[in-house]
């Protein structure tokens, strides 16, 4: 598979434990995401190692902050020579397009994708925070932001794929995830699907941690993963 859709979040505590994962891994068969702690343990060298390994990477750092030091801090990640990252759309318009901006028009520049609402957000945690409205308003609101502000897509549920492939067309990327494979613990995420059901509904590209991380046999849950979505694909 040359368009691995599954990307495995790294959520480790450091280098070696990551590496240990990595090592059995294929980077014909998946991407890799290093976030904030994987990212704050072990530093910007993890993350070139890992693209020299051939990897393509999604650096999850979701840069949120005023417009200039997000830019600086988007040309610095591109730097890294990662295939992805991101940013919070709540950052708003001006934010977004500085950061889109600081990555230039190059053909091999990053992929920039915002965050909307998190996954693990429920309608009661919107309240909490001022946001009023159904999960889906503030996710298409969001996501219409980032779209005008020129950025290649966004990290959203799943469940909220179909509606924004529908609003902002098939070429805006959708970075989805809340993957839980039928039977597997939702752990701290709300708004979760399958891998399968995402695909269908339109993601681009299942961001899968736990199910994979902390399964007893990681290398066979991401093989299992693959298979059923291929069989989907080519049945
Ligand atoms: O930006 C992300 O990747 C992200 C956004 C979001 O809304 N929800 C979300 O879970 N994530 C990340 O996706 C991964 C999900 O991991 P699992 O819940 O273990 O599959 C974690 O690394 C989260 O940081």
């Amino acid at each position: 598979m040359n368009d691995p859709k599954i990307i495995v979040a790294l959520d480790y505590p450091n280098a070696d434990s990551a590496m240990a994962l990595v090592a059995q891994l294929d980077p014909q068969l998946c991407r890799l995401k290093v976030g904030k702690q994987l990212f704050t343990a072990a530093g910007p060298g993890l993350v070139e190692s890992l693209a020299n390994k051939g990897f393509a990477v999604f650096l999850d750092l979701k840069f949120h902050d005023i417009p200039t030091t997000v830019a600086l801090a988007c040309k610095a990640a591109a730097n890294l020579g990662v295939w992805m990252m991101n940013v919070h759309a709540l950052g708003g318009s001006s934010m977004l397009r500085a950061a889109r901006e600081a990555l230039g028009e190059s053909a091999q520049r990053p992929l920039l994708i915002a965050v909307t609402l998190l996954t693990s957000m429920s309608e009661t945690d919107m309240v909490e925070i001022g946001l009023t409205g159904s999960p889906q308003d503030a996710v298409l609101r969001l996501a219409s932001l980032t779209h005008a502000a020129g950025l290649d897509g966004v990290v959203c549920s799943a469940q909220e794929a179909a509606l924004l492939k529908q609003t902002l067309g098939q070429s805006f990327c959708l970075v989805t995830p809340g993957i839980r494979p039928a039977m597997a613990a939702l752990g701290d995420q709300q708004r979760v699907m399958t891998p399968v059901a995402a695909l269908a509904a339109g993601s681009d590209y299942l961001v899968i941690g736990r199910p994979i991380t902390h399964a007893a046999d990681p290398l066979k849950a991401l093989q299992n993963i693959h298979t059923e979505i291929s069989n989907e694909e080519n049945p």
